[in-house]
């Protein structure tokens, strides 16, 4: 199923609560919410308080993108706060398979996202355990970069590899530089649920910007 996912990092943050009921509003299906420990990567963005806030004054499904060092300790933190599922970097310091077990034990969804550098394979041995994988389509740490449009043959080769599982209904997402010019390719290639930052806060009229998104992804079959 196609979703279309906004990202917080560019909306404003002195009216965030309404920021995220109006993407609820123009159809959004899930909110992106990036989390930035200016250790992984070179950025600092919003912390547990903010999910905790965002968990009372909305309903909508909050993903939350651990661009952090040590997702075994704050991973099942972001969980209490009110996370629906926490995705997190199979390059941080923390062994993968202690995180999906700790975001697991809370009740909640889990993800494994890759930086542009790594290889597909890399999350082949986590894929069953899996709600979603996460695809890099930019370096992390900051929104509004350019889509890598050479990223598209990694995600073709994680859905060929969870349809070999069976892994149907794996969600597959892509995050960085995603737009009406771009989305196509990375629905073509595999991934189904799509993030975009600039591409939807940027613009005045969200609902017009959230369905051009899902009709350029359409435009791909
Ligand atoms: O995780 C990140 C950046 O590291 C993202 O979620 C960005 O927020 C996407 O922003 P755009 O590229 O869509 O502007
Ligand atoms: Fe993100």
């Amino acid at each position: 199923m196609l979703k279309i996912a906004p990202s917080i990092l560019s909306c404003d943050f002195a009216n965030l609560g309404k920021e995220v009921n109006d993407m609820k509003l123009a159809g959004a299906d899930l909110i992106h919410v990036d989390v930035m420990d200016g250790h992984f990567v070179p950025n600092i963005s919003l912390g547990l308080p903010v999910v905790a806030s965002l968990r009372k004054s909305t309903d909508m499904f909050l993903d939350v993108h651990l661009m952090i060092s040590d997702p075994l300790t704050y991973g099942p933190q972001f969980a209490d706060a009110g996370a629906d599922m926490v995705v997190f970097h199979i390059e941080s310091d923390s062994p993968p398979q202690a995180v999906i077990d700790a975001i697991k034990s809370k009740g909640k969804k889990v993800g494994i996202s890759l930086k542009p550098k790594t290889a597909a394979q890399e999350v082949f041995p986590y894929l069953d355990q899996l709600d979603m994988v996460l695809v890099m389509t930019v370096e992390p740490g900051f929104g509004g970069q350019k889509f890598m449009a050479d990223m598209c043959p990694k995600l073709e080769i994680i859905r060929r590899e969870c349809e070999r599982l069976g892994l149907l209904t794996m969600d597959i997402q892509v995050d960085g530089g995603i737009d009406n010019n771009t989305i196509a390719a990375a629905y073509s290639a595999g991934a189904n649920v799509f993030v975009a930052g600039s591409a939807l806060y940027g613009k005045p009229d969200y609902k017009k910007a959230v369905d051009e998104l899902r009709e350029h992804a359409r435009s791909a079959i």
